[in-house]
């Protein structure tokens, strides 16, 4: 029920950002308040039943991150309602003081990626959370720089996943998505 209504919310977008690519859109989805609430309880629903309990009596996630641009909007949400701190992985240049750097490729481009150093500490339960996974580069990226702070990724999650793209099987860590988007 919620995967219907989550998958018929995107907005699907053939030849953007070039031609080749059918860019899916999640800005609809977060434009009906209703539909953003299932969305962020179904992430918290997963989370909770799944991925905290695999770290026994009294674990927790410890911080959020969330991906430059889209990982954002979603990161902050589910860091303030699982109690933990959120940590933006951004673009490179942006972000202010020590930063970790990672280059990595995507499906259009090539980029890089910065974390703020002891944003992540040594030991820390973390979980990676953007809109949508393709070459999985983007992700693959950020747990790299997890791993370097010292952190281990419990998990990743997306709203949306292109398996033929093969990005999932990249990942250092399980991977959850909601809905799957076509060639
Ligand atoms: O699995 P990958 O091939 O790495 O692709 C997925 C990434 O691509 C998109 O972001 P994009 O880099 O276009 O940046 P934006 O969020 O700033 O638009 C998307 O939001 C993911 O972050
Ligand atoms: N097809 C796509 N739709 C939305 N974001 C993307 N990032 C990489 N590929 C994408």
């Amino acid at each position: 029920m919620d995967k219907e209504i989550i998958k018929q919310s995107l907005g699907v977008h053939p030849g953007f950002p070039k031609p080749g690519i059918t860019f899916l859109d999640i800005f609809p989805l977060l434009a009906d308040p209703l539909k953003f609430e299932i969305l962020i309880t179904h992430l918290m629903s997963h989370i909770t039943s799944h991925t905290i309990p695999q770290l026994g009596k009294g674990g927790k996630v410890d911080a959020v991150v969330g991906l430059d641009a889209r990982g954002f909007l979603l990161g902050p949400i589910l860091a303030m309602r699982l109690g933990a701190a959120f940590v933006p992985v951004r673009k490179g240049g942006k972000l202010p003081g020590q930063c970790s750097k990672v280059e990595y490729t995507l499906e259009y481009g090539k980029d890089i990626f910065e974390m703020q150093q002891g944003t992540i500490k040594p030991g820390q339960n973390v979980i990676v959370i953007d809109d949508l996974i393709a070459t999985g580069g983007s992700a693959t990226a950020a747990g790299q720089l997890i791993k370097q702070a010292g952190g281990t990724t419990l998990e990743y999650l997306f709203i949306v996943a292109l398996p033929f793209l093969k990005g999932l099987e990249k990942l250092d860590a399980p991977a959850y998505f909601i809905v799957e988007g076509e060639d």
